[in-house]
């Protein structure tokens, strides 16, 4: 493989068209790098350093940084190309981040799921929260390898018993998630998982709900940020964890 790097930068250019969708383009290219064959895009993303549960944030740089301890671990990369990427989807100029791809790539989806356990399984944390619909995909496995519940964060009106609700706004209008009532207790920590974090209001709604019932929420975690949409900042101090920066 070579190993030359070049790096193509495209800032984020909103699109009128958006709501919860955004497009951008942030990462270095990689030439004669083995993709899978979903990959429409010729590059590897950018990958976030990790940092312990007690840190309260981490940040994007320009080298590839590695989720893993080992900073040379060949799992981020695989799981990143195994990502597709469809152009102008749900709406044009969007770049959307499409991870059945990763599903169907059985080493690339274990990966995916050991690097979360491998992070979580020695931090004593009781409850997996996971956000309609993607965060019901990788929420399980994970909660079940670390012996934790699974509970679903789900849109509105979908759940069947009483529900406790947070609404977030979104680039226009709002939206909402809900919880059952009796799914957590006070004093549980909690893991909030999703598949992405764009702006990061699902996840800051994902966050309250659980401490307005006094779950302490250790770290939110996703396969992918759209850094450029800032979600973090939007975090605040919270804890954010992620694999892979979105193409
Ligand atoms: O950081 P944000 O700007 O809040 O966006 C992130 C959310 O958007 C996507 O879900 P979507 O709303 O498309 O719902 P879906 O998973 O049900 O399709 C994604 O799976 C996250 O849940
Ligand atoms: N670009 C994107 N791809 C997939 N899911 C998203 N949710 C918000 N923005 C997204």
């Amino acid at each position: 493989m070579a190993t030359t790097l070049c790096f193509s930068i495209s800032v984020l250019t909103p699109t009128p068209q958006s709501s919860s969708y955004h497009s951008f383009s942030l990462f270095p290219k990689i030439p004669n790098l083995t993709l899978s064959p979903f990959s429409l895009s010729p590059f590897i993303r950018l990958q976030i350093s990790p940092l312990p549960l007690t840190s309260l944030r981490s940040t994007a740089s320009y080298s590839p940084r590695m989720a893993s301890n080992d900073a040379q671990d060949p799992r981020l990369a695989r799981i990143s190309s195994a990502i597709r990427v469809i152009p102008n989807f749900p709406k044009p100029g969007i770049m959307f981040q499409d991870i059945t791809t990763l599903l169907l790539d059985t080493k690339a989806f274990k990966d995916t799921i050991d690097l979360f356990v491998e992070r979580y399984r020695d931090q004593n944390i009781s409850v997996v929260a996971g956000v309609e619909a993607r965060g019901f995909i990788f929420g399980p496995p994970i909660a079940l390898a670390i012996g934790a519940k699974f509970v679903p964060m789900r849109k509105p009106n979908k759940l069947p018993g009483e529900v406790i609700s947070e609404e977030y706004s979104l680039e226009y209008g709002t939206d909402k998630i809900e919880m059952h009532v009796g799914a957590v207790q006070p004093g549980e920590r909690a893991l909030v998982i999703d598949d992405l974090i764009a702006t990061g209001g699902t996840l800051c709604a994902a966050v309250n709900l659980l401490e307005r019932v006094g779950v302490h929420v250790a770290e939110c975690a996703c396969v992918i940020e759209l850094p450029e949409l800032k979600g973090r900042e939007r975090l605040g101090d919270r804890s954010l964890f992620v694999l892979v920066n979105g193409a």
